[in-house]
């Protein structure tokens, strides 16, 4: 059922638009991550929907009813930023109750509320220390529970695990996540983070420039990317541009059963492409020769920076190759993300299976 619904909506700062015919629906109980770099509009998107940033053109529906023109403050959707935002002078459970005191719930039911809350975010024991005294993690926690206290239409989260240091964050998405199955709540969550929003996400918007670039499941973001910037957000970041008329030298698309008319930009990541001794012969798919510049080790892997002809690609082994080694560098049929290069669409040739 769809619960959150976007139609069209224009919405910007002052004449400026920044966000463009933006069409989303969310469905009750879903997390909606909205994925994309630096300034694509992410953060707007978050406060169009809460009130913060006019709505320039379009509709917003909670329910089946319209807030595209109500005041934040009479939307009951609720915000968890990357600052927590907590009352510095407030106790843990003061915080928690914030929005219940605003909203004249009587003191002893607001109680109730703060220990059941406490119970879910895992913070029994701790409603009369100060918020200053806990970790970040814990802190985050509280503001959660503060979000979730007045049982919020909608539920979105800025950049919430941005301030936790690499292995709390790991923690606390995963904590937030079964909460959110567990209670249902519906949500949107900001991230610039790709495999924060994979692991948290039912489903992923993709934005670039104040639009929808894409919208799918996390497997069909990161399997099939419809665009090239979906593609290289998502880690195929290595273009090869292959011109039918004049293939270039050093360069062999081998699609059998697939005739390649047209010229296309092929994308691919580092682990997918695999590095060989150079050799006549060549597999299904994309070959290229070319001479290791430089290898870098990432733990589990090395990666190698190839230079082929005019650019350098980047393709990951569990072996180091020697420096200056001419290799051939090859990447399967299934791992390519195909575009026609004029239109930046799929051909349909390539449309059928997922790609790793
Ligand atoms: N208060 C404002 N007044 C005018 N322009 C703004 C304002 N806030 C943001 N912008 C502009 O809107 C665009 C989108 O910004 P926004 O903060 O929504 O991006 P974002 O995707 O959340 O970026 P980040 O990941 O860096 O937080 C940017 O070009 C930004 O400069």
């Amino acid at each position: 059922m769809t619960h959150l619904e976007i139609t069209q909506l224009q919405a910007g700062y002052g004449d400026k638009t920044i966000l463009h015919s933006i069409d989303l629906q969310v469905q009750k109980g879903e997390m909606i991550a909205l994925l994309g770099p630096s300034g694509c509009g992410k953060t707007t998107l978050l406060n169009a929907i809460c009130g913060f940033v006019p709505t320039q053109s379009g509709e917003v529906h909670i329910a089946g009813q319209a807030i595209t023109h109500l005041p934040a403050e009479r939307r009951n959707i609720t915000m968890v930023f990357q600052s927590y935002a907590l009352w510095p002078h407030m106790s843990v459970a003061q915080n928690i109750s914030y929005g219940l005191k605003v909203r004249k719930v009587p003191k002893a039911q607001a109680r109730q509320r703060v220990l059941e809350l406490l119970g879910i975010v895992n913070l029994e024991g701790y409603e009369n220390d100060k918020v200053t005294n806990l970790s970040g993690g814990q802190r985050q926690r509280v503001a959660l529970a503060r979000a979730l206290a007045v049982e919020p239409d909608v539920l979105v989260l800025d950049e919430p695990l941005s301030n936790l240091d690499a292995k709390v964050r790991l923690s606390v998405r995963h904590e937030i996540k079964a909460l959110q199955k567990k209670l249902g709540f519906t949500s949107l969550i900001v991230t610039h983070d790709q495999e924060e929003a994979l692991v948290m996400a039912d489903r992923v918007a993709v934005l670039n420039q104040g639009r929808i670039e894409q919208l799918g499941t996390p497997e069909q973001i990161y399997q099939q990317p419809q665009t090239p910037f979906v593609a290289d957000f998502m880690g195929a970041d290595n273009c090869v541009v292959y011109q039918a008329s004049i293939p270039p030298p050093g360069l062999q698309l081998n699609l059998p059963n697939t005739p390649v008319t047209q010229d296309l930009a092929l994308y691919f990541r580092s682990s997918a492409a695999k590095l060989h001794p150079l050799s006549d012969e060549h597999e299904a798919g994309l070959t290229l020769t070319g001479v290791l510049e430089q290898s870098a080790f990432l733990g589990q892997q090395y990666r190698h920076s190839v230079r082929c002809g005019e650019q350098t690609l980047q393709a990951d082994s569990r072996h180091c190759w020697p420096i200056e080694s001419n290799v051939s560098l090859h990447v399967p049929p299934h791992a390519l993300h195909v575009f026609d290069l004029a239109t930046h669409e799929t051909p349909s040739a390539f449309q059928s299976n997922p790609r790793g």
